[in-house]
């Protein structure tokens, strides 16, 4: 699997402001973990949006294995998102409803829309999803409603959910917003072995804690004011290369 961005420019006001992203060109390539750093307001989100084709560039296009996200009907783009899991923000769960359903939810995008309509899970779908909830350790919290859920214990939900669809590529925008530093690196550690279960996936990962972008990610890129500043190996992350990402004016 490999995502291609070519010259894409994303300006929600139309000539107001400053575009979100700028003339961004990336392929992000199997196997690879990017962390995506940049400031408050650099870009990172529209750039995971627009990969899963939530946000329409401006100009450029998004190619997912060679096929044009931009340009697809809707049938098209839904198959296309089955492949793509996306950790939300926040979470994107459903509060009053257990902790398994909304796992199940994520295997949706998959399956016949007459299943849906009728609101059938398989026995094998069941087992997926709370065999999800084991590899998340949240094996005995299947029944448990999400908002009787801590917030660290809601975002491995929404980890596993994203599981359940064997997602070719996998987004996380802002996965440990909110979390304490234990809980936020396991949810990396969680992330990154999810990632080299399969040597074709591709992982992209918003982060605003250097530290753990450079711990768990094998590609970082910095993006400042929607323009790509820096793409290299974690190693390569130095006091000059943070003062290019979020250094002052
Ligand atoms: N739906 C929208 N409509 C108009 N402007 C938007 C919209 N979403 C984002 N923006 C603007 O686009 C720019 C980039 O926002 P984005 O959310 O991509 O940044 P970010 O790097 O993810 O920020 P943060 O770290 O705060 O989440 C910001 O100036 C933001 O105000």
């Amino acid at each position: 699997m490999t995502v291609r961005l070519r010259r894409v420019t994303v300006d929600y006001a139309s000539g107001g402001g400053l575009p979100a992203l700028r003339d961004v060109t990336l392929d992000f390539r199997p196997g690879e973990m990017t962390g995506v750093l940049g400031r408050s307001g650099a870009g990172k989100s529209t750039l995971i949006r627009c990969i899963n084709a939530l946000v329409k560039p401006s100009s450029g296009s998004v190619e997912i294995d060679g096929r044009d996200v931009t340009r697809l009907g809707s049938r098209a783009l839904r198959d296309c998102r089955a492949g793509i899991g996306m950790v939300f923000q926040q979470f994107g769960l459903v509060p009053r409803t257990s902790a398994l359903t909304n796992v199940l939810l994520g295997a949706i995008g998959q399956r016949p829309a007459w299943r849906n309509a009728l609101g059938f899970f398989s026995a094998r779908e069941r087992a997926a999803a709370a065999a999800a909830l084991e590899a998340v350790e949240l094996g005995g919290f299947g029944p448990r409603r999400v908002e009787q859920l801590s917030g660290g214990q809601r975002q491995r939900v929404a980890i596993a959910r994203a599981l359940v669809q064997r997602p070719a590529v996998l987004l996380a925008d802002e996965p440990v917003s909110s979390l304490d530093p234990v809980t936020s690196r396991g949810i990396l550690e969680l992330l990154a072995r999810i990632h080299r279960e399969d040597a074709r996936r591709v992982t992209v990962v918003n982060l605003h804690d250097v530290e753990l972008a450079l711990a768990y990610c094998n590609r970082i890129v910095g993006l400042r004011e929607g323009r790509v500043v820096f793409d290299g190996r974690p190693d390569e992350v130095d006091a000059s290369v943070r003062q290019t990402i979020y250094g002052g004016a």
